[in-house]
């Protein structure tokens, strides 16, 4: 699992090779430098003790300047380059898991929450960023801070070192229970953060169901109970944030207060000089920051693992419904739009009863074919199985007489045009969400669609016409001009074959019924509908009647009413309903 891991983690590093090797250089030459100059100190002391002169000491303290100084620009380089990586490693993640996203089949969305999805694709990609930054500039900073100056330290006096160092082992463990406890509190802090956001943003779309039912006072008390919460959250996590550096502190300076007790006895002895024993002091608050530092890495470790493989699961999903080997292309010129079912069958996943059973029918090029039927009886079920929406077993439903799931998936959707239940708009221009599926077409073609949409008069009322922008920061459009938008957007493809799922449910029966002829009257297209309106239905070519997963009747609105069956009475209640509204 481990190794598991560790291959991964160098996986990420190795597009950016040349970066670490430049990072890791630059780390061995600051460290080296920040070994050398304390030796340099050592020196000038001892030199400038037998042989005092004002020459000497400048002479001293410009090259221990200037080491410095190229020693900063050194250790700015190495954070530049190596966060450097971590920046391009999320990058490169989060483009991995956006294009991974696209690949898979709607049904994934639907039972993986988006929520969860944007966690991993946001705080998991940044706890692997802080991985492979900070954990690698650290790790590779301790160990070149160790391997150098430990040497050095022991050259001096090999007792006083291992005594100034002894603390060290207690400042790493401090270190990390603190930054267990750190990121607890700070998990906690997040928690709290997102529930009460989740509160207000429910509240205010809730507003006037809160007036309405008069929940002023119980919704202020559960957004003072969260906030609550929240202010408790945030002060313990500040407790231990003020708690851990004075440890930190306290600890280096019983290193130093040994170094001095010990010391001072050792230089009188004549065992050490006194640029030996400056020296030690500087090399042994060298080692403060990257001890502490190693204890942070391995909390930046553990947490980096656990999103690493939280990230790693989202691309081990493989997409169901993609392009078998062998799969044929069918360029849309040449699709006539003859859709074929042939004992269809679909279940979803988790259930046992299918939503379609045994589904048969034929619909020929340029009929408009109706499907009606009760709520929840498979129509959208069923208008899902016809652009690979749901995974279909293969030899069950045909094009043109090609099973669908041997087409090529991006041929197969080019020639079908679908407008879902749900209208959904982007956050864009009305111009560019009616031109989404091509957005080079220009504006005579769109108003075209717009028209034949029956949108276009409204859209010429609205404040800059075209190129309003709908949604968050636009204006906000009715259901059913929503829903004549997504159609102008399927009717701008132009395939041969449009599905419309029971799209018009919010526009008026007669302007339905109008949008309905346009259609079938203009272009051939192979036109199914889902609509629960019967007037619209009956307008249709022929009329597929759907109950429980099945085609219980098929046939002419004429035909129909003439049966006993379910048409005959969804009809008469229709009617009933007519004479009643
Ligand atoms: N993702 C899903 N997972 C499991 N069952 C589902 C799923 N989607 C739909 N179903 C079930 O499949 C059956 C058919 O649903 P479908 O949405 O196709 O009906 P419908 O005829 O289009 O209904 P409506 O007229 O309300 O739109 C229903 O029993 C529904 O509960």
């Amino acid at each position: 699992m481990v190794n598991r891991r560790l291959k991964l983690l160098w996986g990420y590093l190795v597009p950016h090779w040349r970066l670490l090797v430049a990072g890791i250089v630059a780390l061995l030459i600051v460290n080296a430098l920040g070994v050398y100059i304390p030796l340099l100190i050592r020196d000038s002391i001892d030199d400038l003790q037998t042989a005092f002169s004002f020459d000497k000491v400048w002479r001293y303290v410009i090259l221990i300047l200037l080491l410095s100084s190229f020693m900063w620009v050194i250790r700015m380089l190495s954070r530049i380059w190596i966060f450097g990586i971590g920046r391009q490693v999320e990058f490169d993640i989060k483009q991995r898991i956006f294009q991974h996203l696209l690949t898979l089949e709607p049904s994934y969305f639907a039972t993986h929450s988006s929520g969860d999805l944007i966690n991993r694709a946001t705080s998991d990609v940044d706890n692997i960023r802080r991985l492979v930054g900070f954990a690698v500039l650290s790790i590779i900073n301790t160990i070149f801070a160790y391997v150098l100056t430990l040497p050095a330290m022991f050259a001096i006096h090999i007792p006083l070192s291992l005594l100034a160092i002894g603390v060290y082992p207690v400042m790493l463990i401090a270190v990390q229970l603190f930054s267990d406890r750190l990121r607890t509190q700070q998990l906690e802090v997040q928690e709290e953060l997102s529930n009460i956001s989740e509160l207000i943003q429910e509240d205010m779309s809730g507003m006037a169901l809160i007036k309405i039912y008069a929940q002023e006072e119980n919704e202020r008390r559960a957004f003072q109970f969260l906030n609550q919460r929240l202010l408790k959250a945030n002060l313990g996590l500040a407790r231990t944030r003020t708690l851990l550096f004075p440890i930190i502190e306290s600890l280096s300076y019983i290193s130093l207060l040994i170094l001095l007790a010990f010391g001072a006895r050792i230089i009188t002895q004549g065992v050490i000089t006194i640029g030996d024993f400056v020296a030690l002091i500087i090399l042994v608050e060298r080692l403060v920051f990257p001890t502490a530092l190693l204890g942070f890495t391995i909390t930046s470790y553990q947490r980096g693992e656990v999103s690493i493989d939280r990230v790693e699961s989202i691309f081990q999903v493989d997409p169901k419904i993609k392009d078998y080997p062998n799969s044929i292309s069918l360029p849309v010129q040449q699709v006539k739009g003859e859709v074929t079912a042939r004992n269809l069958f679909y279940t979803y996943p988790g259930t046992t009863t299918p939503a379609l059973n045994n589904i048969n029918f034929t619909i020929y090029p340029g009929e408009t074919v109706a499907i009606v039927g009760p709520i929840g009886c498979g129509k959208s079920t069923l208008a899902n199985t016809i652009p690979r929406l749901l995974d279909i077993q293969e030899g069950q439903l045909f094009l043109d007489g090609h099973d669908i799931t041997k087409i090529r998936l991006g041929d197969l959707r080019a020639a079908i045009a679908y407008v879902p239940q749900d209208s959904f708009l982007f956050s864009t221009t009305i111009r560019n969400n009616i031109r989404y599926g091509d957005p080079l077409e220009e504006q005579p073609e769109v108003e075209y669609v717009a028209k034949q949409a029956q949108i276009h008069p409204e859209i010429l009322n609205f404040p800059q016409q075209y190129d309003t922008l709908v949604g968050e920061r636009g204006i906000t459009l009715s259901g059913g001009q929503r829903q004549r938008t997504s159609l102008a957007r399927a009717l701008l493809v132009d395939a041969p074959v449009l599905i419309l799922d029971d799209a018009l449910s919010s526009v008026d029966n007669q302007t339905a019924t109008l949008i309905l002829n346009n259609l079938s009257t203009e272009g051939g297209k192979t036109v199914i509908f889902i609509s629960h309106q019967l007037s619209a239905a009956a307008t249709a070519d022929r009329l597929l009647v759907m109950d429980r997963g099945k085609i219980v009747q098929m046939g002419t609105h004429q035909e129909l009413i003439q049966q006993p069956g379910l048409y005959q009475s969804l009809w008469q209640q229709h009617q009933l309903e007519e004479v009643f509204t």
